[in-house]
């Protein structure tokens, strides 16, 4: 009961680790959030820029759409309003989309590279594989398509950071597993990156 009650009050006043969701319209972040954090509470905003804020005891999502990510003219607008240290953060892409990713993926890659992204763990999720699957002979974006063109690899070798990408299915949560274990790590198990 005393523990129980110590630790509401430690986890109301210590600082939420940050997690960003990012990624294209319609890719599943919300739910792909509700997987991992299903009861966060929405926290309502007054400005645009296509954010939504979650919170729960412990951890703070941000999650954007695509409105800022397509060109880096929007690179004042990343730096001001994304998180300066987050704790991970989670690109949602619809596995499906393949017509998309030739627009995005530049913009994507300058994003990651930013300075408030540059050192902080990065998971990319290939939602919807469940559609995919049903569909093996329409194109769709392979693990080692996105990893190449988002320079995962240099990323991870330049800063240090974590960086980890599967083909999951925010319809089913087994799929998920091994990317909240992932996330959990990040947040309270964290490597310090390079400097
Ligand atoms: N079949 C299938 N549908 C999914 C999956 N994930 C999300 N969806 C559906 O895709 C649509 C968009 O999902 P959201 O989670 O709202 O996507 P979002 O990226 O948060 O959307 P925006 O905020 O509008 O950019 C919804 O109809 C979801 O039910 C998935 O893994 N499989």
């Amino acid at each position: 009961m005393l523990k129980s009650l110590w630790d509401g009050i430690t986890s109301y006043f210590r600082t939420p680790a940050e997690v960003v969701i990012f990624g294209p319209l319609a890719s599943g972040k919300k739910a792909i959030k509700d997987c991992i954090a299903p009861h966060a509470r929405y926290v309502p905003q007054n400005e645009g820029y296509n954010q939504s804020i979650y919170v729960t005891s412990d951890i703070k999502f941000v999650l954007w759409s695509q409105y800022c990510l397509l060109n880096s003219r929007f690179k004042p607008v990343w730096e001001e309003y994304l998180p300066k240290t987050p704790a991970a953060a989670i690109l949602v892409l619809d596995v499906t989309d393949v017509e998309m990713w030739g627009t995005i993926k530049v913009g994507l890659r300058n994003l990651l590279q930013s300075d408030n992204l540059r050192q902080c763990p990065v998971l990319v999720l290939l939602n919807k594989e469940d559609i995919a699957d049903e569909n093996p002979n329409d194109p769709q974006l392979t693990v080692e398509r996105v990893q190449t063109d988002l320079d995962l690899v240099a990323l991870r070798r330049r800063a240090g950071v974590r960086s980890a990408i599967w083909r999951v299915s925010a319809r089913s949560p087994e799929s998920l597993k091994p990317a909240l274990d992932w996330v959990n790590e990040c947040i309270y198990a964290p490597v310090p990156a390079r400097q």
